[in-house]
């Protein structure tokens, strides 16, 4: 449980200092409760014989000194005192219920925003390791399961737990007897959680990953809807989401049957006690009153100890079951934090951890600037897992101005150079200046000179105007440089057809418009921002050969005033580039014109 505790408050987000106040509350709470239980027993005996005022003496003086003028009245008011209590306790007890609900669905909302903001701003070859669908439910699901089934279960658990023992207390004083009833009301239900603990954290774990393997599967059926209708496998996602709801609904009815159990449990061993205890004193001493008051009390004590108790042993098992759910967030957060320290070690990626905060509108004066010339010095990645270099001592030059192609067999290494130049790989060796400066003084800057075409584009469902100005609020939108960025990408045609303009919805990942439209739209993305460099990764593949052509004449129009770095496989579209480099596994093998290293190469 301490282990369990210690993730749990690793978890959890700042002001955890909420916590020691909420225990205060759970004291005061657990006071109140005590002190109201505690005059029901007196207030039972005096009303049953109110000459015992006499006989006892702080009754006797409390009498005295408040000058009460009937022994009725002086019941009377103790009876008042206990309905004030009664009162002042429900009202705080459920204004702390809200309150933890208000804490647990704060942390919900925390813990959210730290991991997006964590896992945006880890390292790309995070990215490259984990599945996008899997972040998600990190972020929608287990951070629910974390707010409500772990913190806001953990803090009614302890609330309860206080209220039992602080009962319990009350009852050790009044009667050892009913003590030794509590523990053996106690007893089943610990048994039960010794003999059922691995087999809970079994099921709550099988639980949740059948509820992983459903997201996973559904994201994959409708990701790829087109194709599976196509070859006509819909039955296989189907099978597989009935075999995984299947385990969902075993593992799950058996959580909650064994949850329901301690309140059942109880309740059963509570007749059981109270009238088998009446029934054997009858029997024994054929007269119960002097057991009247013990059973008063342990009858309104369990009125309140029984739902705590079942709180609370419902509560650790519902917490023993989502103990999958913890390692999970743990495990994420703990991953997040080496990868951190890691870039802390790594001036390098520190660079990148550090600018990584400035957004697109940040003005304050960059730190580097691109006048002359972009220099790879025997730049050098290797995959993490991966046992050979991906890139192999990669040295090459380009002046401001120029346009180079990447050419070379699938594998060859082209799109992780062109990563390790976007900057989203950190070269394990070697260096990339832009005027004689590192990227890595400020990566920001750099990726703010870089215009970015990959070879498929990512579509928001949005607007064509906020697409194209991606990352723009859309009241900053400089309508001017979308009209040039919609005109030099051929655009112009489309927008005038369509009866919204820019304003046009292009649905999920673009399904509203033509692959070579998706393609435009992302150049002109590329030329809305502006930059000075434009890397290009075989930006016109998707094209018809009129369009490309257009397309192309429209890039090639902009050597001169923008570098680019291309990689093509269709070598015709990279005739303009000044230089071609061809690479074959991970290393640059020839260099030339395209004159020397296609015509003459015998590549077309
Ligand atoms: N995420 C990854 N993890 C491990 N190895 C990778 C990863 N991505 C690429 N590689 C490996 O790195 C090498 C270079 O791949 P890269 O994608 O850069 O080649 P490419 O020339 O761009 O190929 P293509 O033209 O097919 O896109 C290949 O051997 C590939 O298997």
């Amino acid at each position: 449980m301490l282990n369990y505790l210690s993730k749990v408050f690793y978890i959890i987000p700042s002001r955890k200092t909420r916590l020691i106040w909420i225990f205060l509350l759970f004291l005061f709470l657990s006071c109140l409760e005590v002190f109201g239980l505690g005059l029901i027993a007196p207030f039972l005996s005096l009303a049953t014989e109110p000459d015992l005022i006499e006989t006892n003496t702080i009754s006797q003086q409390l009498y005295q000194y408040f000058s009460f003028q009937s022994k009725g009245l002086f019941v009377a008011t103790i009876g008042f005192i206990i309905i004030g209590v009664f009162i002042v306790k429900s009202v705080l007890a459920w204004r702390i219920r809200v309150y933890i609900l208000q804490f647990g669905f704060w942390v919900r909302g925390e813990l959210c925003r730290k991991l997006i903001s964590q896992y945006l701003a880890a390292p790309y070859y995070f990215h490259l390791t984990r599945n996008s669908a899997e972040l998600i439910q990190q972020i929608t699901e287990y951070t629910r399961f974390f707010a409500i089934d772990i913190v806001i279960e953990l803090l009614n658990t302890s609330s309860s737990l206080m209220i039992a023992v602080a009962i319990t207390i009350l009852l050790c004083f009044n009667s050892l007897v009913t003590v030794l009833a509590i523990l053996l009301i106690c007893l089943p239900l610990v048994i039960l959680l010794v003999f059922v603990r691995k087999k809970i954290r079994y099921w709550g774990k099988k639980a949740t990953r059948s509820n992983e393997q459903m997201v996973r599967v559904i994201n994959h059926s409708l990701g790829g809807i087109k194709e599976s209708k196509v070859i006509g496998c819909s039955n296989y996602f189907e099978q597989q989401i009935s075999e995984e709801a299947d385990i969902y609904e075993r593992a799950s009815s058996w959580v909650f049957s064994v949850i329901l159990l301690p309140r059942l449990i109880m309740e059963t061993v509570l007749v059981i006690l109270l009238i088998g205890a009446t029934s054997v004193v009858l029997i024994i001493y054929q007269d119960i009153t002097d057991l009247i008051a013990v059973l008063g009390v342990f009858a309104l004590a369990s009125l309140r100890l029984v739902p705590s108790l079942t709180q609370v042993t419902s509560g650790l098992y519902k917490l023993r079951s989502q103990s999958y759910t913890l390692e999970r967030l743990y495990g994420d957060l703990k991953q997040l934090e080496t990868l951190n320290t890691v870039s802390e070690q790594n001036p390098i990626v520190l660079s990148s951890a550090r600018s990584f905060g400035r957004n697109l509108t940040n003005s304050s004066p960059p730190v580097l600037s691109f006048q002359k010339s972009i220099v790879l010095d025997q730049v050098a990645y290797a995959y993490p897992n991966s046992a050979g270099l991906a890139l192999d001592k990669v040295s090459l030059s380009i002046e401001r101005g120029e346009s180079i192609a990447l050419i070379g067999k699938s594998g060859a290494g082209k799109t992780t150079l062109v990563d390790v130049i976007l900057g989203l790989l950190i070269p394990s060796s070697g260096d990339i200046q832009v005027d004689g400066q590192s990227i890595y003084k400020n990566l920001r800057d750099w990726q703010n000179l870089i215009g970015y075409i990959p070879q498929s584009i990512f579509l928001m469902d949005d607007t064509i105007e906020k697409n194209i100005a991606f990352g723009v609020r859309e009241e900053e939108i400089d309508s001017e440089r979308l009209k040039r960025a919609i005109h030099s990408a051929q655009l112009d045609e489309l927008m005038a057809d369509l009866p919204d303009g820019v304003k046009t919805m292009v649905g999920e990942r673009g399904v509203r418009l033509s692959g070579g439209q998706r393609q435009r739209i992302g150049i002109a993305r590329a030329l809305y921002h502006e930059r000075d460099i434009l890397v290009l990764d075989e930006a016109t593949a998707a094209l018809d050969n009129e369009t490309e052509g257009l397309v192309t004449e429209s890039i090639r129009s902009l050597s001169g005033s923008k570098t680019m770095i291309i990689i093509a496989h269709r070598l015709t579209t990279v005739e303009h580039c000044d230089r071609v480099y061809m690479m074959d596994k991970g290393r640059i093998l020839k260099v030339g014109s395209y004159q020397e290293i296609v015509v003459e190469g015998d590549l077309l």
